[in-house]
């Protein structure tokens, strides 16, 4: 999952509830409607059962078009399931320790909130990206932190390692993102919610990467 020489990437998060056989189509659609670099599988409220299914059901989708697939919260089952990574919070465990366990050819993201220096931590723990937000409201969870894009100029401008912006972002609000120096921008709503469907969604975000 490189960053920087290409410019600012889609990075797509599933939904929060999804039936994985029925999603999986839906997914494909998606992902077959524009340049996504990576997709995240985030299931916060299904047993490990499910949550390893919707890995085997969905990681080739996403894989058989180049799409990187990370895992949320779950660095061990990332490595077992042969998941391009993983996304670690700051309650998920040891960074340093799911650096180990991922090797060096897996990715491993890191939420920074609005900080610096978590920042400068991640990218001391072997962090292959730094996630910064919440930039705008959201309605896909309650975010307890937030973002503004000055984190993002200083970031890009200090370090090499790339950055991810997330929390409420649209085709309507990415553009101050894309210029502060976001290699990525990660959402939800605005491709699973967007009016005219997720393909829209996706050519939509897009577009306005494009236009920033
Ligand atoms: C790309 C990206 N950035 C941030 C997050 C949030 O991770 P975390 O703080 O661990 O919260 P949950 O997603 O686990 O609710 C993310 N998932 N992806
Ligand atoms: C999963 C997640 N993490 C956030 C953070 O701020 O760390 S915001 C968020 C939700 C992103 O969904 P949407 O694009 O619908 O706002
Ligand atoms: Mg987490």
């Amino acid at each position: 999952m490189a960053g920087g020489d290409e410019g600012c990437r889609l990075y797509l998060i599933t939904p929060p509830a999804l039936e994985p056989r029925a999603f999986a189509d839906t997914l494909a659609r998606a992902l077959d409607a524009g340049d996504v670099a990576a997709l995240q599988l985030r299931l916060k409220a299904v047993e490990e059962d499910a949550l390893r299914r919707a890995i085997d059901l969905l990681l080739p989708v996403a894989q058989s078009r180049g799409v990187a697939f990370l895992l949320n919260d779950r660095a061990d089952l990332a490595v077992r399931h042969g998941c391009d990574g993983a996304h670690l919070g700051q309650e998920d465990g040891d960074h340093a320790a799911a650096r180990k366990l991922l090797g060096p050819d897996r990715t491993l993201g890191i939420t920074c909130h609005g900080s610096r220096h978590l920042a400068m931590e991640a990218g001391e723990a072997g962090a292959d990206y730094v996630a910064f937000g919440a930039f705008f409201p959201t309605a896909t969870k309650q975010a307890e932190h937030s973002a503004t894009p000055d984190v993002l100029e200083w970031w890009t401008e200090m370090f090499e390692l790339p950055a991810v912006a997330i929390g409420g972002i649209n085709a309507e609000n990415c553009a101050p993102l894309v210029r502060a120096g976001a290699d990525f921008l990660a959402v939800v709503g605005a491709v699973w919610n967007h009016p005219e469907g997720p393909e829209a969604g996706v050519r939509a975000m897009n577009a306005a990467i494009a236009a920033a």
